[in-house]
């Protein structure tokens, strides 16, 4: 499992010749993707293959498609050279494919590890690769991971078993299921099993039921990972936030159905995780709060590692138990990505935004 997050950002001249991309390809062009033809919304009038062109992200997506300039707010990418003319981007039948702009002189130098080393190693979050290892899974332990798409941390979960025991992996979606267990075997991983299912239902009402998939009796597993879905806040670069206060407000009570179930599914001595990738009170902290109270066999625990900040305040929880939280901020403060301090004392100021907490079920 690799965990690389660290950019150099440069100083690129902006061109008088420009091309607009949608905020998405904007995003991925700053982790480091060449623009795929699809992902352009206006060029220059003749740009032709061999143009040394500026990418702009339409940060409100108001280009219009096809267009030879915008006005509109955009936000510069890096410089590329097409490898596209405009007639084959706008005027043709065939659907565009292929790189349409190969980024010469990127943003970020953020290196493409496409390809890399595909069957040993998984490219994932600082954050993500730190709570593999706070659940601490042994060899020959049942683990769940209930909301599992597409698979970075069940298989970083039974890489660190050394694919002795069972990882029991769930998603509701099942278009997403196919990734987990195309990453699974891609890893050579056998203990992985998958499961479309709707993690709030994972419960059996019947105690004594032993099947091989959900629903399963309570207390069947020795450690849960409620890897949670979440508003998402802390994903970064994040060029478009399109989501409503309601759909935000949303997750809270999902996740908490989502908790009930997990609680039930851990044995009594097992060991709970609860993450988000997101920045909210209510999603983290308050979640953490409100488990403590709703389930008296919940304890907080010490997290190994404890590599990101403490708890945040304002949930009512004591200066002792946001100790025991982890807390990784996705604001990028430009002298520390300067400094020569180790990454471990940057760690939580140069990742994805991400919330961590450990339970134990007395
Ligand atoms: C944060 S993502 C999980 C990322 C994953 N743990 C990883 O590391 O690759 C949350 C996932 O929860 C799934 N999900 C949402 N509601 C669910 C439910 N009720 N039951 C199971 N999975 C659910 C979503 O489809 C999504 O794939």
């Amino acid at each position: 499992m690799t965990s690389l997050f660290s950019r150099v950002v440069r100083a690129v001249k902006q061109l008088s010749s420009e091309v607009v991309v949608g905020a998405q390809c904007g995003s991925a062009v700053l982790r480091g993707a060449h623009v795929f033809t699809p992902g352009i919304i206006a060029s220059p009038k003749y740009m032709k293959t061999g143009d040394v062109v500026s990418v702009f992200s339409d940060l409100e997506g108001k280009c219009t498609r096809g267009a030879t300039s915008f006005q509109g707010k955009t936000a510069f990418v890096g410089n590329g050279v097409s490898e596209v003319e405009r007639s084959s981007i706008f005027c043709s039948d065939k659907p565009a494919k292929g790189v349409g702009i190969r980024m010469v002189e990127p943003l970020y130098w953020s290196p493409s590890f496409d390809g890399v080393l595909p069957n040993l190693a998984f490219l994932q979050n600082l954050p993500s690769v730190v709570v593999g290892h706070v659940l601490g899974p042994r060899p020959g332990e049942r683990i769940l991971d209930m909301c599992a798409a597409p698979g970075g941390k069940t298989c970083h979960i039974a890489a660190i078993m050394g694919d002795q025991g069972e990882v029991v992996a769930l998603d509701r979606i099942r278009n997403k299921i196919d990734r987990i267990r195309q990453n699974a075997q891609m890893l050579h991983l056998r203990s992985v099993k998958v499961y479309c299912f709707n993690s709030t239902q994972a419960v059996s009402s019947d105690p004594a039921l032993q099947t091989e998939g959900p629903p399963f009796p309570p207390e069947s597993f020795d450690r849960v990972l409620l890897d949670a879905p979440c508003s998402g806040l802390g994903q970064r670069p994040n060029m478009a936030c399109t989501w409503s206060l309601k759909e935000i407000c949303s997750y809270q009570p999902l996740q908490r159905n989502l908790f009930h179930a997990a609680v039930r599914l851990l044995k009594k001595g097992g060991v709970l995780v609860y993450s988000t990738c997101t920045v909210t009170l209510a999603e983290n902290e308050e979640q953490v709060a409100w488990a403590l109270k709703t389930f008296p066999c919940l304890t907080l625990q010490p997290q190994e590692p404890h590599i990101g900040g403490e708890g945040m305040p304002g949930a009512g929880l004591a200066p002792e138990q946001l100790r025991l939280l982890q807390r990784f901020s996705p604001e990028l403060t430009w002298d520390q990505t300067q400094t020569t301090a180790p990454l471990h004392c940057r760690a939580d100021k140069d990742t994805i935004g991400f919330f961590i907490a450990k339970f134990l079920k007395n």
